[in-house]
């Protein structure tokens, strides 16, 4: 926290900070993105909150952001209820179950088209209070509250080692007209109080200069909201002039929006919003969807806008959110969980590559980037608009030897050395191409033997040449030894069933041994193309799609008799339908398949073993 100038972390601690060098979240001092969505406790029955949680997990995101509505725990004043429905605690406890972090907002106004903001109606039994500001008869029913409340989650603080990653003060203060610094002030001390000094504290502000003016204070870390009607980069510029460094953080993305009576039902189109977070993520930006589960305005807890005229909010807050009212999954969620899957953690590059990028001209090969073997990244960003697919040229021959494509992170296919020189990409001008650029081992026989790798010459985009790369050399190796992915915070969706998307991914999973660490077989059927290590070693390459080989030997001294063995894939072009792995009892090295033809050699046994056949194989998801 840029408050905290000597920061004792001792062993065993959790903390969450804002590296404002790297300008991204830091959890327990590794580079965090959160990927979040809004649910309210207040309007969802309890016996449902954990169905939506696991939802939610499963649909990748690693927090949610929750407010806490004063009115529903103390609607009568110095009364307080905090059961049933109204169990915050639960909820909490709930979510760490599931692995969820948690973005608390606890006002004490939150707006949420909820009754009066949250704030309770009792207050207005002050005359001419003035709600959200430095009032004193308001302020002091805000501290009783709070003296209430806030004792209440710090132990669910992350540096308790709970959940709860970050708190917001107040609500897009900066829409309101008080515009009152000391009001912000006072609830600054009194969160940091109840507290301590290293809770991540931030604001939330719609994306204008008057918002952000009023809405922000020095020592809360400024962050702003907008939807897809919204440019990304203006909006992200916007609250740079707030914070110059740290994370970007859309605190509210819109993926829905709110109903009231006798408008028509409002909804966001679902590509615009897959399309806008794939974007906002692939900046390294966090963000929270409101809503992610929207629930239901209950009894009389509905809100109302009041802009030129009073319009009451109706009882459903499906919000046309990834999950519906009633909590079932939408194609929204179905879109937003393929973007989660696609787009690497920004910060990854990070892990990859702790040198940094080096910035070129032009390309240069593995051996200018001092990297001689497995893959390098070359990113630079499409010079004009591509009205139609496009050849993106090698005319060199020049990958060598397999480049696999992305631009903003949607894979386009693969240039490879001697027979596929030409690939057609789509984009638009300034979107991110990549080219993962693999060295498949150079050439140790005949008068090609100076095998440089990468890409030599230049790449042409139609008859333009492409310039100003970002190449990133990659080294897999040491962030898997060191325990990449298994020791991460931000899980992968367990297999779900559904298609993993096409192009460069990584995939986990756990081998656990009976007992026995022997010799075994890996065998990835219906896989295609990539890397294996297992408890971080690489077993080396695999090529089902194209073969002969078709596993990979597993020294047993490499495995665990005791602890689950943890194995990392990479894949380069695509996993099959329900990605798993199978340990046989023999090899299988003579299936080709794809291109070179040729029928099935002859089994080459291995001595003394069955038919491959007879496989003993372990279906891990991985
Ligand atoms: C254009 C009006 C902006 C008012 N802000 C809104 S309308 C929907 C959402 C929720 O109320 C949310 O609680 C607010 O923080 C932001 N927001």
């Amino acid at each position: 926290d840029s408050t905290c100038k000597l920061c004792i972390v001792v062993d065993g601690d959790q903390t969450f900070s804002i590296d404002y060098k790297n300008n991204c979240f830091l959890k327990d001092g590794k580079p965090f993105q959160y990927i979040s969505g809004s649910i309210h406790y207040s309007r969802i029955p309890h016996y449902y909150w954990k169905d939506r949680l696991v939802k939610m997990y499963m649909a990748g995101l690693n927090a949610v952001q929750i407010y806490v509505p004063w009115n529903f725990h103390e609607p009568v004043k110095g009364e307080y209820n905090f059961s049933g429905d109204r169990d915050l605690v639960h909820f909490l406890d709930l979510a760490n179950q599931t692995g969820l972090l948690v973005i608390l907002r606890p006002g004490p106004y939150i707006c949420a088209e909820w009754e009066m903001g949250g704030l309770p109606a009792w207050l207005l039994e002050t005359p001419n209070i003035l709600l959200r500001s430095s009032d004193t008869d308001y302020l002091q029913a805000v501290c009783n509250w709070m003296n209430i409340l806030l004792p209440k989650v710090k132990p669910w603080l992350y540096s308790n080692k709970g959940n709860i990653i970050s708190v917001q003060v107040e609500n897009e203060y900066g829409s309101y007209h008080a515009c009152d610094y000391n009001y912000m002030r006072t609830l600054r001390t009194i969160f940091r109080s109840f507290l301590g000094a290293d809770t991540l504290l931030f604001t939330t502000d719609g994306d204008t200069e008057r918002a952000l003016s009023c809405g922000s204070l020095q020592g809360l870390y400024a962050t702003i909201d907008f939807g897809t009607d919204t440019n990304i980069t203006k909006a992200f510029r916007l609250q740079r002039r707030f914070e110059p460094h740290g994370p970007l953080v859309n605190s509210e993305f819109y993926t829905g929006w709110l109903d009231h009576w006798g408008e028509v039902h409002a909804g966001v189109d679902k590509w615009n919003v897959s399309k806008a977070l794939r974007e906002m993520l692939a900046l390294g930006a966090s963000v929270n969807m409101y809503m992610f589960e929207g629930g239901t305005n209950f009894g009389y807890w509905n809100g109302a806008d009041h802009d030129t005229r009073f319009r009451s909010v109706v009882t459903s807050y499906d919000y046309d959110a990834p999950l519906t009212e009633a909590g079932d999954p939408t194609e929204k969620l179905l879109l937003i969980r393929d973007v989660i899957k696609q787009v690497p953690s920004p910060c990854l590059l990070d892990l990859f590559s702790p040198q940094g990028l080096i910035k070129s001209q032009y390309l240069l090969t593995f051996e200018e980037m001092k990297q001689y073997y497995g893959y390098m990244l070359y990113r630079t960003k499409l010079p004009r608009e591509l009205w139609e697919p496009t050849p993106l040229i090698s005319p060199l021959n020049g990958v060598h030897d397999r480049a696999y494509v992305t631009i903003n992170g949607v894979f386009q296919g693969i240039l490879e050395r001697d027979t596929a020189l030409v690939l057609k990409v789509s984009g638009k001008q300034g979107d991110t191409m990549d080219l993962l650029v693999e060295n498949m081992g150079r050439v140790n026989f005949g008068s090609k033997i100076n095998d440089h790798k990468g890409i030599l010459g230049d790449l042409l985009l139609g008859s333009d040449v492409l310039t100003n790369w970002e190449i990133y050399t990659l080294d897999l190796d040491g962030a898997i030894a060191g325990g990449w992915p298994h020791s991460e915070a931000r899980r992968f969706p367990p297999a779900d069933g559904r298609g993993p998307p096409a192009g460069p991914m990584f995939y986990m999973g756990t081998l656990k041994s009976n007992g026995v660490a022997r010799d075994t077989f890996l065998q990835l059927k219906d896989w295609s193309k990539g890397q294996v290590w297992i408890n971080g070693v690489n077993l080396g390459r695999y090529w089902s799609s194209r073969g002969p080989q078709q596993s990979l030997y597993v020294p047993g001294p490499l495995l665990s008799a005791t602890q689950p063995n943890n194995i990392t894939v990479l894949e380069l072009e695509g996993a099959p339908e329900c990605p798993r792995v199978l340990f046989m009892d023999r090899p299988h090295l003579n299936r080709t398949v794809g291109r070179s033809g040729g029928s099935a050699g002859v089994g080459s046994r291995h001595p003394g073993r069955r038919d491959p056949g007879d496989g003993v194989s372990v279906h891990g998801h991985v």
